[in-house]
């Protein structure tokens, strides 16, 4: 299947960051969200994000321009019903994914490739809600993913060959790498990175350390780009909270239970970045640390 137009579903920051390296590589996108102030932030995102590529010079004002103008934005879910591909990323729960593409698929061509962003929930009963479980994949960047050169393919038990090798060739045109994943809960990077994140907060949650003693550790100790909170406050408490659930009730192992501290964050909708307070409280000229 030649992949030439992408609907992306979700304009949270994955799914402005999917938009803009498609638009980027020359393919038609069209963005949809449930809220229309959301894609108008995404527009203004991808906007900034470009513009920082092309004063960095690793493109000119030109393909910016291009890339933006390869970007159309709609509410109504079913306008994305002509895409060759279909990417979902919107909230990582699963009845909102399974709804989404319930709603989808009467109006999508029977080629169509269903793919979803998730970082965690199954492939496999994913792709067993749709019509088509045989074109139907695990499609996981990594935040932010104009940076980020990694992206995880995840096969469900039906998923064929042609599905995987067009979605391979898709990898390529971006100009990132793929890694080939087993569809077990949270795959192979956040089953890595989440335990390590979630033990942060334990760490912090014992007194063992400070959410500034915790990240200056781990980024002088073990030169990790960011802070495990940082990133946690990167990656969004709601969306790291889902994982460990997911990892905790699919492997039904006690070692991957959330911290109550993360679940006391989410309850308190302190999400990190994205609402302006987690770990640290954004509200400021620099950020603070909550704890
Ligand atoms: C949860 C999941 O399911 C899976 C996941 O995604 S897990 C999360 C994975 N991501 C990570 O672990 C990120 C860890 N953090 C990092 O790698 C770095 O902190 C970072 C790349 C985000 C920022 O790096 P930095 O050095 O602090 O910032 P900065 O110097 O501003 O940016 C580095 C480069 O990225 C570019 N950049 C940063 N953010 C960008 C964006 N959103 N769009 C475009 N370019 C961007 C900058 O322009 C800069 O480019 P050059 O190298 O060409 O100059
Ligand atoms: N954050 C990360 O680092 C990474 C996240 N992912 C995965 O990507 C997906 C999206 O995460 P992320 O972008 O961080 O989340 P965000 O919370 O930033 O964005 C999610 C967006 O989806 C919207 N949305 C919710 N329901 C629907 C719907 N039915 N139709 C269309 N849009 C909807 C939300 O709208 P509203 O806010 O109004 O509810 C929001 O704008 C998740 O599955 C997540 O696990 C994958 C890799 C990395």
């Amino acid at each position: 299947m030649d992949v030439k137009t992408v609907g992306v579903v979700g304009a949270g920051q994955m799914g402005n960051g999917i938009a803009h390296v498609f638009a980027l590589a020359g393919y038609e996108v069209k963005l949809n969200d449930i809220s229309a102030e959301a894609l108008d932030r995404a527009l203004g995102t991808i906007g900034k994000n470009l513009d920082r590529q092309v004063s960095r010079e690793k493109i000119t004002e030109a393909e910016k321009q291009a890339a933006m103008d390869r970007i159309s934005t709609t509410t109504v879910l079913t306008d994305l019903g002509s895409s060759d591909l279909i990417i979902e990323a919107a909230t990582e729960r699963e009845t909102v994914k399974t709804a989404i593409f319930e709603d989808l698929q009467p109006h999508l061509k029977p080629t169509t490739i269903l793919t979803s962003n998730t970082s965690s929930i199954s492939i496999t009963r994913l792709a067993s809600r749709t019509d088509r479980p045989e074109k139907f994949m695990g499609f996981h960047f990594m935040n932010p993913v104009p940076v980020m050169q990694l992206v995880e393919l995840i096969r469900g038990i039906a998923t064929d060959e042609e599905t995987y090798h067009s979605l391979l060739k898709v990898v390529e045109s971006l100009g990132k790498t793929a890694a080939s994943a087993e569809d077990f809960p949270a795959f192979i990077v956040n089953r890595i990175l989440m335990p390590m994140i979630n033990e942060a907060v334990y760490t912090l949650y014992e007194g063992v350390g400070s959410v500034r003693s915790i990240d200056e550790s781990m980024k002088l100790g073990a030169n990790h780009p960011m802070g495990p909170l940082e990133l946690a406050d990167f990656i969004g408490l709601d969306t790291c909270l889902a994982i460990m659930n997911v990892l905790h009730e699919g492997l039904a192992d006690t070692k991957y239970r959330p911290c109550p501290l993360l679940t006391k964050y989410v309850e308190a909708g302190w999400l990190g970045r994205k609402t302006h307070r987690g770990f640290y409280d954004y509200r400021g000229e620099t950020p603070v640390p909550t704890r």
